[in-house]
């Protein structure tokens, strides 16, 4: 197992910073997913730690050793693409056998490795096909077999679940995130799906604009984004600006329209230079309860229901805005009726100024 190290990594194509020198350390066996929106730099970073772009400038370190400047077979590391890239001509065999054959490895080890990398992925009955004729989620499997195959130090996977149908997505996921733990070995994955960020990885990186927003496990991402940026990217997030009433060691009292007082936990989250007397504070969808008129915090009006199989989501018009609030589909609330809406302090969470943000 491998450690990986970004230190400082810049790329420029002519004027375009595709990454704005980005450091992160991505430990033994972990599995971290680089997510972010289009143009982001997700791509770019996993070209240059595979050696397909030459870096401006910075260091990428593997166990702490410079491959900066190693050509990309020289750097120990399978990848799989959105586009599988198979080999048309060769069946699933040949396609596993080809990386192993170009490092001259002794054919009885072939045989052998092929055969164990075909079991690991279910493919074994379908040796003898060819790419063509099979499914699209038996490709991409195809596709992660030749990656690990050669025993790489480092798995990189650049979207490779984008062109599979939204079913089939879903199984792949568990069968790469499984595979990666049996196996053990450093993954960095890209996509832009924040689902899939959040049920694969140890870590998600969050990118925009060719720099790391924020590097954390899913949960935190989720539940306490680094910024307004992250929160809305990152899931649904509806952000309350509120003024606050006081605050001291244990925290920051805000007030809701109405003056309830909602006691929010001390963070991280730097005092507004703009307007130190308000502060804005995340809401998850689900973390918001709807109950009867009268009741809650925060009286509101329901404008929209959309029942969405497992759950219901609910547009609410209040005060603060337009909350979007799911519910049990058990909650019997229409459109039109007034509701009450019910805030727990302790998962509402601060966020820092958005104004540097919008700026950029
Ligand atoms: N070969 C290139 N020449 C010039 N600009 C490039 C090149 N490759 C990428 N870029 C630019 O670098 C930035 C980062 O691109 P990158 O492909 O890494 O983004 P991404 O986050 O992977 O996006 P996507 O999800 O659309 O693949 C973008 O502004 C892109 O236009």
């Amino acid at each position: 197992m491998t450690e990986v190290s970004l230190r400082s990594l810049q790329k420029l194509y002519g004027k375009t910073a595709a990454l704005k020198a980005i450091s992160l350390d991505v430990t033994h066996g972990e599995f971290v997913s680089l997510l972010g929106p289009s143009g982001c730099g997700k791509s770019t970073t996993l070209k240059c730690i595979a050696g397909f772009e030459d870096i401006t400038d910075g260091r990428i370190c593997f166990d702490n050793k410079d491959i900066s400047r190693k050509l990309p077979e020289d750097r120990d590391i399978g990848m799989v693409f959105q586009s599988y890239a198979l080999f048309p001509h060769m069946t699933v065999t040949q396609n596993l056998a080809f990386g192993l054959e170009m490092r001259r490895v002794p054919k009885a080890d072939i045989a052998r490795r092929v055969a164990s990398a075909m079991e690991m992925v279910q493919l074994t009955p379908y040796a003898d096909r060819y790419p063509k004729a099979l499914s699209g989620g038996q490709q991409q499997r195809v596709a992660l077999a030749r990656a690990l195959v050669i025993e790489p130090a480092i798995l990189l996977l650049d979207e490779p679940l984008a062109n599979l149908d939204a079913k089939l997505r879903d199984e792949m996921r568990g069968f790469i995130r499984d595979l990666q733990k049996r196996v053990g070995i450093t993954t960095i994955y890209v996509t832009h799906d924040q689902n899939e960020a959040m049920t694969m990885s140890d870590r998600v990186v969050v990118m925009f604009d060719g720099e790391i927003a924020q590097a954390a496990a899913p949960e935190d991402v989720y539940n306490r984004p680094a910024s307004e940026r992250v929160a809305r990217f990152v899931g649904n997030a509806n952000i309350l600006d509120l003024p606050v009433a006081g605050a001291d060691a244990q925290g920051t009292t805000v007030t809701l329209p109405g003056g309830t007082p909602l006691h929010i936990a001390p963070c991280a989250a730097p005092a507004r230079a703009g307007a130190p007397d308000r502060l804005r504070v995340m809401a998850r969808p689900e973390q918001i309860t709807l109950t009867g008129p009268g009741l809650g915090q925060l009286p509101g009006r329901i404008e929209k229901r959309y029942f969405s199989g497992g759950h219901v989501e609910y547009t609410v018009a209040t005060e603060c805005g337009a909350l979007f609030v799911t519910g049990p589909t058990t909650q019997h609330v229409s459109e039109g009726d007034t509701v009450g809406l019910s805030f727990d302090p302790a998962r509402l969470w601060p966020l820092p100024d958005p104004a540097p943000e919008r700026a950029q």
